[in-house]
């Protein structure tokens, strides 16, 4: 009999970084992250067996996606290994096709949930359901029945590696909802809860690593920090803490594992910080983000921009200081507005146009492209359209997104999408670099990693 729920389900937000792009790599600096109200949720199901047939199976899907399944046998490996996973063929005929970030996020956490009570891992079918904002729909998507929307969860008809993403944070919020989900379904309440400090701190450690294996390199962690904690002011890790385990499977990772995610090495502490109380979005403002239809590589962008600053440290910690000082006060000045009910934006507005001088500063001395012309045209036109306050290329900048906070208001949220619109009929003409520009339906939410009520997605699954 399972102890456990029969049926878990988790949610994790996106994340946009407003400022500190590149400065948050450094823990001498900060980043402002916004959770966002796009979601990735993760269901979790028992797989119910005939008594006395053993299966150690896992089977993940995404269902909006084609060929987007999965399966996997798990099995406790000797000498303190931790969980080895096997990915298994749907049918005999199929190729294998790997999803490190599901394989990482499913090894870490079953590897953590055997230190702690192996014999709880039971056969389990999880199903990922992305809210639609994370991938650039085809126009051709089919409606909901009866309705001219697309339905909550739409079916994008494609390969997920054939989708274009709109750069909101779909793999981080995936490995922490997917850990999360995990954690809740296999963990009695007693050893793990999402509704104390205690729990969300190890979710984020684990999410963290699992995470930056996938990706095969140390970021600076905002990503993940937003899915579990949503909006906040983020201080990242020392890298040295995730460059001193094994790798999964091997001799002693399950130890390894379990001291670094209950933070127990006097040698490496988790040094992260987050303070939720400094980052608000005033009654009267919301953000806005733009998908900008081309794109720009973040890995080639950080290599570039880290190895101009060490070769011009002084003038580099010169812009990082002013831009650091410029970050710190757009979000003092974002609390005021929300503390003093005060809807005078101007100074606001001053504050994006200072910080916006350095980043193209920081863009022109390392000749890439964060801030490029065709992004500062149209990040100043957009800010003249009423009510639009300001607005930033956000992360690591270049031709993905454009993020604008506007008054929150109908006829604002119009004038912008009359204006992009128009604008769109230009820059074909004009032959400019920045093509479509297409208003996300998201916005920021304060609230990260959140338990799901399960009945509402019984037509998903
Ligand atoms: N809906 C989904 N279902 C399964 N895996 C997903 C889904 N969305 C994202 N992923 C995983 O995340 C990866 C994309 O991560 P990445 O390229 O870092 O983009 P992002 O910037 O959105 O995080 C995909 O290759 C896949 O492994
Ligand atoms: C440069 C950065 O500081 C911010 C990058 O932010 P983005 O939001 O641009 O990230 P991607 O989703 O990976 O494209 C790198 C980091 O902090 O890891």
């Amino acid at each position: 009999m399972a102890l456990s729920p029969t049926r878990t389900v988790v949610s994790s937000p996106g994340k946009v970084l407003l400022c500190g792009g590149f400065l948050v790599l450094d823990r001498a600096y900060t980043g402002l992250t916004f959770g966002i109200d796009a979601r990735i949720h993760v269901v979790v199901n028992d797989i119910p067996t005939a008594p006395g047939v053993t299966l150690s199976e896992i089977i993940v899907k995404s269902p909006q996606f084609r060929d987007a399944v999965w399966e996997y046998s798990y099995r406790q490996t000797e000498e303190d290994g931790g969980i080895h996973l096997t990915q298994l063929r749907a049918a005999a005929s199929q190729r294998i096709s790997r999803n490190l970030f599901v394989e990482a996020a499913l090894g870490y956490v079953l590897t953590y949930v055997s230190t702690i009570q192996p014999a709880r891992i039971q056969p389990a079918s999880v199903t990922i359901l992305a809210d639609n904002d994370y991938y650039s729909a085809p126009s051709d998507i089919p409606c909901a029945a009866g309705s001219s929307n697309p339905p909550k969860f739409a079916d994008f008809g494609t390969p997920l590696n054939k989708t274009n993403k709109t750069g909101l944070g779909s793999s981080a919020a995936l490995v922490t909802a997917f850990t999360a989900a995990l954690l809740v379904h296999y963990l009695p309440i007693e050893e793990f809860s999402l509704s104390n400090d205690q729990g969300k701190s190890i979710l984020h450690n684990l999410a963290q690593a699992a995470h930056c294996a996938a990706q095969g390199k140390v970021g600076s962690g905002f990503d993940v920090a937003s899915a579990v904690y949503g909006s906040c002011l983020y201080r990242r890790f020392s890298p040295s803490i995730l460059q001193h385990h094994g790798e999964p499977a091997s001799p002693g990772f399950a130890k390894q594992l379990k001291t670094l995610v209950e933070d127990t090495d006097p040698k490496y502490k988790w040094d992260t910080e987050i303070i939720k109380s400094a980052v608000t979005v005033p009654k009267g403002i919301r953000l806005v983000m733009c998908d900008v239809d081309c794109g720009s590589e973040t890995p080639g962008m950080v290599k570039k921009v880290l190895a101009w600053r060490s070769a011009n440290y002084e003038d580099a910690e010169r812009i990082w200081k002013q831009l650091q000082k410029h970050n710190e006060e757009l979000a003092a000045e974002l609390v005021r507005l929300g503390q003093d009910q005060d809807d005078n934006y101007s100074a606001l507005r001053e504050i994006i146009f200072k910080a916006r001088a350095l980043i193209r500063e920081m863009s022109q001395k390392s000749d890439v492209p964060i801030e490029p012309p065709a992004q500062t045209k149209l990040l100043d036109d957009c800010s003249n359209v009423p009510g639009v306050i300001g607005g930033v290329v956000p992360g690591a900048g270049g031709f993905d997104a454009i993020a604008l906070l506007i008054e929150d208001r109908a006829e604002v949220l119009s004038g912008l999408r009359d204006y992009l619109q128009d604008r769109q009929a230009d820059s074909s003409s004009s032959g400019q670099q920045v093509g479509k520009v297409n208003i996300l339906g998201v916005r920021e939410e304060m609230e990260g990693v959140r338990i799901e009520d399960v009945s509402m997605y019984a037509q998903w699954t």
